[in-house]
């Protein structure tokens, strides 16, 4: 198998049963395969956030399949879930949602930590990855006192501090202005080509979308 995501068949209703039933993705099949990188470009309201929830195992489909790592989630317990998401994803948001009391270094520590990772191994690992994206001389600095680009840079290392086989992005950059968008975009690539890891990008900006490997296009239902 060398698909990181397989998404077959899915489909989700919100108020399923209810008065007003909203479809939002009806037999959507999607896969990223091993080390690509797809950009999802979706008009909004057609379902960008709901796509990358079920992809990120935060919500379950009504119907259809997600595989994730060749390993087949539906049904799974949410202890599974957890687990597989912890193990196997990594996610960033448009807001860098970094722990603002603590440094950026411990900010790309603590998930390992929560992952068994031992304590001098983790900062090895947080070490390199700063030092990947330029960002060696803050480590030790909070989120606070570092510009938008670099709080956004150190989500990504926290992103991949587990080695995650694939990441989720929602618009990595759309909280930065256009210039400094492009620059820490091209961040976020050279992260990803260099650890060979597999990423689902949602973005609005097409140039971005251009620069990935596929381009996959959600139209509204
Ligand atoms: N819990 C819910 N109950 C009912 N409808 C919902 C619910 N969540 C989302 N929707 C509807 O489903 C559709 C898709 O929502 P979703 O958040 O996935 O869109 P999106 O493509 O991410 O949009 P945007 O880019 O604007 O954030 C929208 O029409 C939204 O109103």
């Amino acid at each position: 198998m060398n698909d990181v995501l397989r998404l077959e068949g899915v489909g989700k209703t919100y108020g399923l049963g209810g008065p007003a039933p909203v479809t939002v993705l009806d037999g959507l099949d999607l896969t990223v395969a091993r080390g690509e990188v797809v950009a999802l470009v979706a008009p909004s309201g057609a379902g960008k956030s709901t796509l990358l929830h079920i992809a990120g195992l935060l919500d379950t489909p009504d119907a259809g399949r997600v595989i994730l790592a060749g390993r087949d989630m539906t049904g799974l317990p949410d202890r599974a879930r957890t687990e597989a998401r912890r193990q196997e994803l990594g996610f960033v948001y448009q807001f860098h949602h970094l722990l603002p009391e603590f440094s950026a270094a411990e900010n790309i520590v603590l998930p390992q930590l929560a992952n068994g990772v031992s304590g001098r191994d983790a900062q090895a690992r947080a070490a390199d990855l700063l030092g990947r994206v330029g960002l060696a001389h803050r480590a030790d600095h909070r989120p606070a006192q570092m510009s938008g680009g670099e709080q956004q840079r150190v989500a990504f290392c926290r992103a991949l501090a587990n080695q995650p086989a694939l990441l989720l992005a929602d618009e990595p950059t759309g909280n930065l202005d256009p210039e400094t968008s492009d620059k820490v975009f091209d961040v976020l690539m050279t992260l990803v080509r260099d650890t060979g890891l597999s990423a689902l990008i949602a973005t609005h900006n097409h140039a971005l979308a251009d620069r990935m490997d596929r381009i996959v296009r959600l139209a509204a239902v």
